[in-house]
């Protein structure tokens, strides 16, 4: 299949290109690199652009023939989208009407949306499924909530065959350790502990214990990016034209911030300082998924259950690039 992959250069875009290609489909990033790293790309797949350029995209996509579109491009930290939700509603729902145009205009019919737990927000149902209420607590979640529903009505105004994607959090890098986690500022609970561990940081600020949860700390489903990719892998292949669904994507386990600081303990050998801080704003308190529907309807198989395991990979690639792309580029 000739796909187009927007935000294909970033974390989870180019683990789904990289896997597309390793498949035989005929896959191209877009991406303005304004996040993602053109070393996280293979050589002659990255068309450099704006999903904001309507005219830019629709060019792509003729010219390469593009039958699907996955749509990873966006704004992702939550944090950010409190203290900026101008860049987030622009990026994500600005930047998401010009796709969709584009994709009208170039006669691109199936599309995969990554969408996220995040728009579950403060539902206190533990674990959830696709019917959960979404409550979403962040300018982020409501971003791309109003996402989902744009695709819906596009879709039923003009013809479009899609799969919202709610991603749990997304974690680990290749088991080769060539490709991982690396945001500027890096954010992200995982990367943040093992730069401790490598000694790039003093400590880990831990967002809050008071939350209601076991241990006070916020609890997360840690997918696996290569689980992520193949859920890509079979969800696009069931997208017909008139398609219209919707799957969460998680392990199904939940982990606390404690526990996944235990485990990246455990697998570094190191101390790992903590900190405990004042809630960071916008954090849900417990997302956890329910993702039988991915398995039962289309056969997914996770092979990363264990958070030990995940952080592993994850720590392969941080020993290996300490400075991320920055190091894989010198090489
Ligand atoms: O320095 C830190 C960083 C994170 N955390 C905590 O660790 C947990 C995970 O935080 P991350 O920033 O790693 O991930 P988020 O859950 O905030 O967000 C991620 O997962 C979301 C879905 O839950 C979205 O998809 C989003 O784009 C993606 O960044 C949260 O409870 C957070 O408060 C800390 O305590 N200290």
């Amino acid at each position: 299949m000739k796909v187009l992959v927007t935000g294909g250069a970033g974390y989870v875009g180019s683990a789904c290109l990289r896997k597309l290609l390793a498949e035989g489909h005929d896959a191209i990033a877009f991406d303005n690199l304004s996040e993602g790293y053109e070393a996280a790309v293979p050589a002659g797949k990255l068309v450099k652009g704006d999903i904001a350029d309507t005219a830019a995209l629709a060019k792509v996509m003729k010219e390469h023939g593009s039958e699907a579109v996955m749509h990873f491009a966006a704004a992702t930290y939550v944090g950010e989208s409190v203290t900026n939700p101008d860049h987030h509603y622009n990026n994500n729902i600005a930047g998401t009407l010009s796709l969709l145009r584009a994709m009208r205009e170039a006669k691109v019919n199936r599309m995969l949306f990554s969408s996220t737990c995040a728009t579950y927000g403060d539902n206190p149902v533990v674990p959830m499924n696709e019917t959960a209420a979404q409550i979403p607590c962040s300018p982020y979640a409501r971003t791309k909530l109003a996402v989902e529903w744009m695709i819906r009505d596009f879709a039923h105004a003009y013809g479009l065959g899609f799969t919202l994607l709610r991603y749990f959090n997304a974690s680990g890098a290749d088991r080769d350790g060539e490709f991982g986690e690396a945001h500027d500022p890096e954010t992200h609970l995982i990367p943040l502990l093992l730069q401790v561990a490598l000694g790039q940081r003093d400590k880990l600020m831990l967002y809050g214990d008071d939350y209601p949860t076991p241990d006070g700390t916020c609890i997360r489903d840690y997918v696996h990016t290569d689980d992520l990719a193949q859920a890509h892998m079979l969800a696009i292949m069931a997208t017909t034209p008139t398609t219209a669904e919707v799957f969460n994507i998680g392990t199904g386990n939940g982990q606390s911030v404690k526990e996944v600081h235990r485990a990246c303990e455990e697998v570094t050998g190191k101390k790992i300082p903590l900190q405990v801080t004042a809630r960071r704003p916008g954090d849900a308190p417990a997302l956890v998924a329910d993702p039988t529907k991915l398995k039962t309807q289309l056969g997914w198989k996770p092979e990363f259950y264990d958070i030990k395991r995940t952080v592993e990979t994850a720590w392969a690639w941080h020993q290996k690039y300490p400075r991320g792309y920055a190091d894989k580029v010198k090489r």
